[in-house]
C-alpha cells in the first residue's frame, strides 16, 4: 500500500504518485494501466509521477486519463511543485519534465489562503514539426485561417512543448458544438495532427481578461488546461490584445489564473503560469506490477472549501461580464 495525493490546479484534477514509495520499478505499461483505472475511479484527468532527477529537484511525468503520456502539464506542474516543495522543504527550484527543466516557485496567494505556485511554461515552439501539424508547405500557423476548419476563425499552433491549437471566438461559438467536433476530429485519424492536439477556444472578456476552454488530447473537455491558458495568453500578445511582461487574467471553467508572457521583438521564450495547487484528498492505494490499481482509502482535506469560494467568485464575475457564456458543470 502507498500514500498518494489527489489534487487540482483550476479543477484540472490529478493524482500525484511519488515513485520513491513504490517497491518495484514500474513499467510504462503499468503506469498507463494505473492511470486509466484510477482516473475512472476518482474522476481525475491524469496521473503525475514524481521521481528522482539528476538535473533538478525532482522529475514529473504526466499521463493523460486515456493512458497516453504528455510532454507537459501546466496545472499538474503547480500541484507537483507544491508536493515537492512540502516534501523537501524548498520554495523555489527546478523540476525536470519530459523535454525541459522548468523553474517553479511558491508565490503570494491570488485569493484567500489558497497555496499558489508560479511555473515556467517553456520552450515556446512555433514550427509545425514540433506539434506535429501537417499543413501543406506551411512552416508556422500564426493567427491565420484554415479554410477546411471553422471559417472566420484565425488559428495559432504552438508547442510548449505539448501541442496546442488556439483560436479566439465569439461567445455563440464557444457555446456551440463546434469545438468538440473540431477537437474530436483532430484527435482521431486525420490528415493534420498525427499525434492529436489540445484545442482551445478563447473568448475576450475585457481589457487583459479572457476566458479559455480546452478540449484536451487524451482526456476531452477539462475544467482548465494550464499549458493551453499559457499558450492562449501568448496568442493575445501576438494579436496585439495584450502586452508581454504584464499579468493577464485567464478565466476558465474551474476558476482563474494569471499568466505573464516573457520576451520581446516577436521572440517569446517562456510564460509564467500562476495559480492554485489544491490538495483535495489523501489517498491510500495499491499498485501492482501488472498494472492493477485500487483506492483503499480517500480522506478529504478542507482545502477545496476555500478554493470553492474563489471559483464561485470567478463564476459570478463571468456571469456579470459575459452573461451569455455557458459554463461547464463541475
Ligand atoms: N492539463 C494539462 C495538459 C495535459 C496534457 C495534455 N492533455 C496533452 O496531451 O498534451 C495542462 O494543465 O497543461
Amino acid at each position: 500500500m502507498i500514500s498518494a495525493i489527489q489534487s487540482h490546479g483550476s479543477k484540472n484534477n490529478f493524482i500525484i504518485i511519488d515513485e520513491k514509495d513504490i517497491q518495484f520499478k514500474p513499467s510504462d505499461e503499468a503506469r498507463a494501466a494505473w492511470t486509466k483505472k484510477l482516473c475512472v475511479d476518482t474522476q481525475t484527468d491524469g496521473l503525475l509521477f514524481i521521481s528522482e532527477s539528476v538535473k533538478a529537484q525532482a522529475k514529473m511525468r504526466v499521463f493523460n486519463s486515456d493512458g497516453s503520456e504528455a510532454s507537459m502539464c501546466g496545472n499538474g506542474l503547480r500541484c507537483a511543485a507544491r508536493y515537492i516543495a512540502e516534501r523537501d522543504q524548498v520554495e523555489s527550484f527546478e523540476v525536470e519534465t519530459m523535454k525541459a527543466v522548468l523553474h517553479v516557485e511558491q508565490v503570494d496567494e491570488l485569493y484567500g489562503d489558497i497555496p499558489t505556485y508560479s511555473v515556467e511554461i517553456s520552450p515556446v515552439l512555433f514550427d509545425l514539426e514540433s506539434l506535429p501539424l501537417k499543413l501543406g508547405q506551411k512552416k508556422q500557423l500564426i493567427l491565420e485561417p484554415v479554410p477546411e476548419w471553422e471559417k472566420d476563425c484565425l488559428y495559432t499552433a504552438i508547442a510548449v512543448p505539448n501541442p496546442h491549437v488556439i483560436t479566439n471566438v465569439p461567445v455563440e461559438m464557444i457555446n456551440s458544438d463546434s469545438q468538440e467536433k473540431l477537437a474530436t476530429s483532430f484527435n482521431s485519424e486525420n490528415e493534420w495532427f498525427t499525434d492529436g492536439v489540445n484545442v482551445s477556444y478563447v473568448v475576450e472578456l475585457g481589457e487583459g481578461e479572457f476566458f479559455v476552454r480546452t478540449f484536451e488530447r487524451g482526456v476531452g473537455f477539462t475544467n482548465a488546461c494550464g499549458t493551453a491558458m499559457s499558450s492562449s495568453s501568448l496568442v493575445q500578445v501576438l494579436a496585439g490584445k495584450w502586452r508581454p511582461g504584464v499579468p493577464i487574467n485567464i478565466f476558465n471553467d474551474g476558476g482563474r489564473v494569471k499568466c505573464v508572457v516573457h520576451g520581446e521583438n516577436d521572440q517569446y521564450d517562456h510564460i509564467d503560469l500562476i495559480g492554485n495547487a489544491t490538495f483535495t484528498h489523501h489517498l491510500e492505494l495499491t499498485l501492482s506490477e501488472n498494472g492493477e490499481a485500487a483506492i483503499l482509502k480517500s480522506n478529504e482535506t478542507n482545502e477545496d472549501k476555500i478554493y470553492e469560494k474563489m471559483a464561485e467568485a470567478s463564476k459570478e464575475y463571468l456571469r456579470n461580464v459575459q452573461p451569455e457564456l455557458k459554463l461547464r458543470q463541475n
